[in-house]
C-alpha cells in the first residue's frame, strides 16, 4: 500500500547561502495492507522529513513513493489532494482550528468530502467524539477555545473519522490520559484490522510496541551511516 523506493532528500537553504544538506539517502520501505511500522531514530535523524515526504508536503530529490496508485514524489498537487481525500489520512497531535465551524462538521468533514451524507457523517462524527470523551456540550461550538488535550482528540476524531487505506500518525497518543491513549490505540488496531497501512512516529514506547508489526530505523537512511 505504501512503497519507497531509493529516497533521498536534500534541503537547499536559501537564507544561507543556498547551502544544500542532505539528510537522507537511499530509504527504501514497504508497508502492507493491515501493517503499521513505526519509525525510530534518534532527534533529527529524519523521521518527520519521511513521513512529511510520504504525505507529499516535501519533495524528494530522488526515488519513488508510491500510495495506492499514486507516485507522490512526481504526482501534480491535484493528484495529492485526491489521495489524501480518499486514501492517505495523516493524523498529528495538533488540530489546525478552522474558525467559527463547528466541533461536530470538524469531525464529518473529511467523510463528507469522500460523498457520505450529512446524517451519516454526523452519526460517525458523535460516536467518535463520545469515545475520546469530548463532552457533548462542546459539540456545537468551534474548537477554536478547546484546551490543548481536547483539541488534540478533536483532532483524532477527524482522522479516524474517513476509513483511510493508509495513515500516518505523528506522535497520535502524546499528552492523552491513560483512558484516551486506550481508546486512540483501539482505534490504531481497528484501522489495522480492517487493512489499513500505517506509518507512525511514538515516542511512546509502550504504544509502539503494542501497535507495531515493525520499527524501522531511519538512522539508516542518513548519508552519514550509508557505506
Ligand atoms: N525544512 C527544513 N529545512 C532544512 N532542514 C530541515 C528541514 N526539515 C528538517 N530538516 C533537517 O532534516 C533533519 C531531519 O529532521 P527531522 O525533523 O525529520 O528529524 P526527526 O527524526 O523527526 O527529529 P525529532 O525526533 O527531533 O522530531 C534535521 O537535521 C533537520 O535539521
Amino acid at each position: 500500500m505504501i512503497r519507497i523506493e531509493n529516497v533521498s532528500k536534500t534541503f537547499t537553504l536559501h537564507n544561507q547561502g543556498g547551502a544544500v544538506i542532505e539528510v537522507m539517502r537511499d530509504a527504501n520501505l514497504t508497508v502492507g495492507a493491515g501493517e503499521c511500522v513505526a519509525l525510530t531514530g534518534s532527534s533529527g535523524a529524519g523521521k518527520s522529513t519521511l513521513m512529511r515526504m510520504i504525505y507529499g508536503n516535501y519533495l524528494a530529490a530522488s526515488g519513488r513513493i508510491v500510495v495506492g496508485e499514486v507516485d507522490v514524489a512526481r504526482a501534480e498537487p491535484r493528484e495529492i489532494l485526491e489521495l489524501r481525500r480518499h486514501t492517505l489520512g495523516y493524523v498529528s497531535q495538533f488540530l489546525r482550528v478552522v474558525p467559527r465551524v463547528p466541533t461536530l462538521d470538524v469531525v464529518a468533514e473529511p467523510l463528507r468530502a469522500v460523498g457520505v451524507p450529512g446524517n451519516a457523517a454526523r452519526a460517525r462524527a458523535e460516536e467518535l467524539l463520545a469515545r475520546l470523551n469530548i463532552p457533548e456540550t462542546l459539540w456545537g461550538l468551534s474548537p477554536t477555545t478547546f484546551s490543548g488535550g481536547e483539541q488534540q482528540r478533536v483532532n483524532i476524531a477527524r482522522g479516524f473519522a474517513h476509513e483511510y487505506p493508509a495513515m500516518l500518525l505523528d506522535e497520535p497518543t502524546a499528552s492523552l490520559d491513560a483512558v484516551n491513549r486506550a481508546t486512540v490505540l483501539s482505534l490504531i488496531e481497528e484501522a489495522k484490522a480492517r487493512g489499513a497501512a500505517i506509518v507512525g512516529i511514538f515516542h511512546d514506547e509502550a504504544a509502539r510496541d503494542r501497535v507495531a508489526d515493525r520499527q524501522i530505523d531511519v538512522s539508516n537512511f542518513t548519508p552519514a551511516r550509508v557505506a
